[in-house]
């Protein structure tokens, strides 16, 4: 019997089962008819787009090949963030995040009030960022975060500031294609994210001995617009099949990028697309590697469903809330195991949609329990 810290054990309903589910997977989506330097054909275009919201409709998920992030840089980084995961836990804690800088080395992360087997390291986009200096509603004071970079691998900062500028280019063009999918204009969501607090996530996870009983990361929702993952070849991840509830694992596929939709977007989309909940699971031999990069807006951003995706038909189904209190609110009770419910976007929906949600949600269980 193998002792685990109580912190990582999952509840027995929410543990990976033993045998894993790959089914027909999330869709594969070649890119090049938008990433290609030369102008493309409008067929192929209008197929891409088509490709795009089926996928965002059915999963909420999809990976993307030919999407121009250069597999060298890409594997560039996954080596130096092995070589700063590989060192002694001290060193890595020399750059380690605290309440003051949420930034940098950390390896207490908790999902679901639940201790995820994984130790990561984190770094804005712009840097510094501007995010308000805390939850409280009627706090107008702002903080920059400065990123804290490590001396070794002292070129890890450059390897990560290269990577970045690559995946930032696919960013704004999945954002357009996503938009294009909702019929608006390719270019309705960029004002969002001139003071953008997009960050990326370097994730180690360890090989874990009760690979039954921990997750490397609890089931979650990603809160911000659009997340762009680069895992290796090990696999973990595994995205909850929105037809069932089924956990389907994620087929890592060589030198593609995993993309999925956030809160943000489902409220931007007023639920046309979902944001589908996630979780990686961890093996007893290998080590995995994965660089999340979430693509959030600005902190003083309402997130509201767009005026022209609503209708009388169609009521907006969210009030707007400010992006960086929500956020700030969300980090304050990752930091640590709080008894209280994680802020969601779910406590934004207005009042008769709450209970239509409630509804729907009792009726899912029931069909779960019978299986
Ligand atoms: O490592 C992965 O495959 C996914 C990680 C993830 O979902 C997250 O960090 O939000
Ligand atoms: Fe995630």
């Amino acid at each position: 019997m193998v002792e685990l810290d109580p912190t990582f054990i999952q509840e027995l309903e929410h543990r990976p089962k033993p045998a894993l589910i790959e089914a027909q997977g999330i869709p594969i989506i070649d890119l090049s008819p938008y990433i290609a330097s030369s102008p493309s054909n409008p067929q192929s275009l209008d197929d891409l787009v088509d490709q795009i919201r089926d996928a965002c409709t059915n999963w909420g998920f999809f990976q993307v090949i030919n999407h121009g992030v250069r597999l060298e840089s890409r594997e560039k980084l996954h080596s130096a963030s092995k070589r700063f995961f590989d060192q002694p836990v001290e060193e890595k804690k020399k750059v380690r995040r605290d309440e003051a800088n949420p930034l940098g080395y950390y390896d207490t992360e908790h999902t679901k009030n639940v201790r995820d087997w994984k130790e990561v390291f984190d770094f804005m986009v712009d840097d510094p960022t501007v995010e308000p200096a805390s939850y409280e509603s009627d706090d107008e004071e702002t903080v920059e975060y400065h990123n804290q970079w490590p001396q070794h691998p002292a070129e890890l900062r450059k390897i990560c500031e290269e990577y970045v500028k690559e995946v930032q280019e696919l960013s704004y063009k999945l954002l357009e294609l996503i938009s294009l999918s909702l019929n608006l204009p390719a270019d309705r969501f960029k004002p969002f994210f001139k003071d953008q607090t997009t960050f990326v996530r370097l994730n180690h996870y360890p090989p874990c001995l009760a690979p039954d009983l921990a997750l490397g990361v609890g089931r979650h929702k990603d809160s911000g617009a659009l997340t762009i993952l680069a895992q290796d070849d090990v696999g973990g991840l595994e995205v909850k099949r929105k037809t069932d509830g089924e956990w389907i694992f994620v087929k890592p596929t060589p030198n593609a990028l995993v993309i999925n939709v956030g809160d943000i977007i489902q409220v931007w989309s007023n639920d046309t697309y979902e944001s589908v909940e996630h979780r990686v699971r961890v093996n007893s031999t290998r080590e995995r590697f994965s660089i999340p990069f979430f693509m959030n807006p600005a902190h003083y951003t309402v997130i509201e469903p767009l005026a022209e995706l609503i209708s009388e038909q169609n009521p907006a189904k969210y009030n707007g809330f400010n992006w960086g209190k929500f956020i700030m609110k969300r980090k304050h009770s990752n930091f640590k195991k709080l008894d209280v419910e994680n802020l969601q976007i779910f406590h934004f929906k207005k009042p008769d949609e709450r209970k239509i949600d409630d509804v729907v949600s009792r009726v899912e269980n029931l069909s779960n329990k019978k299986e």
